[in-house]
């Protein structure tokens, strides 16, 4: 069975008396373990199924369908900001959701000092965001988002904010944290490298109304690397340049 379903879903906005369709008849699956990236031009909508998909905005039309449960209680996130709390150690706001889950203090010490190692972080509990990094806050972001064990991740652009190396260097940090715990990951993005090079199957959008374009699968000996050395591996090239025409030509047909 899948992990995530997105039902056959449309949604329009309404603000003051105008109507805007932003996603029209959105419809997939998300198998267990695998990481699926939404990829399209900004307006078209990414941000919109986010929310659906997050259970924060009821579709107009369709639902989704986590596991067999017709609810999203049982998904993470990682935005594009780190919205740590300032005022909280590390060690701190890795442990809030678990707190608020009302685990015991000692273990979910336990389990945040475990993340942390994992996440590369090993004496950086008793500090305070302003002292670390964006890099080190998003490697943070990312062990609080699995402190709470989510089925599911869903991914905002969350290298969006860092320097080209540290992105590079997280996408294969988050990719590899996701494997060994044995996640099922959605990412939005408008970088077809990033796409690419994270996911198994990229889902394409076109615009006004967002509809799903095209659903490529990466190729096996890409999506078998990790990011980097998919970014790197001889294929990639001409993989890019078959996204790339696809937007492309999107972006004409739009235009024109
Ligand atoms: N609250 C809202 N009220 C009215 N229209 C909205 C609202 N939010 C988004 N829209 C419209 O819905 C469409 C899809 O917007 P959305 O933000 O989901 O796209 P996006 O692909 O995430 O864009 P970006 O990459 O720029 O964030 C756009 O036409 C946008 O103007």
């Amino acid at each position: 069975m899948a992990m995530l379903t997105v039902n056959h879903i449309s949604h329009t906005y309404f603000s003051q008396e105008v109507a805007t369709e932003a996603l029209r008849d959105i419809h997939f699956s998300v198998a267990h373990g695998e990481f699926v990236s939404i990829l399209g031009a900004s307006g078209c909508g990414k941000s919109t199924l986010l929310s659906i998909m997050a259970g924060l905005l009821e579709p107009t039309v369709g639902d989704i369908v986590v596991e067999g449960n017709s609810q999203s209680m049982s998904i993470g996130y990682m935005l594009q900001q780190d919205y740590l709390f300032p005022w909280k150690t590390i060690e701190e706001n890795v442990m809030l959701g678990l707190k608020l889950l009302k685990h015991e203090e000692a273990q979910a010490k336990q389990t945040a000092q475990q993340l942390l190692d994992a996440v590369g972080l090993p004496n950086v509990e008793k500090k305070y965001p302003r002292q670390l990094s964006g890099g080190m806050r998003q490697r943070v972001a990312l062990a609080r988002t699995l402190a709470v064990n989510p089925k599911i991740l869903l991914l905002d652009e969350p290298f969006s904010a860092l320097d080209y190396k540290s992105k590079l260097k997280l996408e294969d940090l988050v990719c590899a944290m996701l494997k060994s715990y044995e996640k099922t990951a959605i990412l939005v993005t408008h970088d077809i490298g990033e796409a690419i090079a994270m996911s198994d199957r990229i889902i394409l959008m076109s615009a006004k109304p967002g509809t799903i374009h095209k659903i490529f699968d990466v190729p096996q000996q890409l999506a078998a690397l990790t990011p980097f050395e998919a970014r790197t591996h001889a294929s990639y090239g001409a993989f890019f340049q078959s996204v790339w025409k696809e937007l492309e030509s999107l972006e004409h047909s739009t235009s024109s």
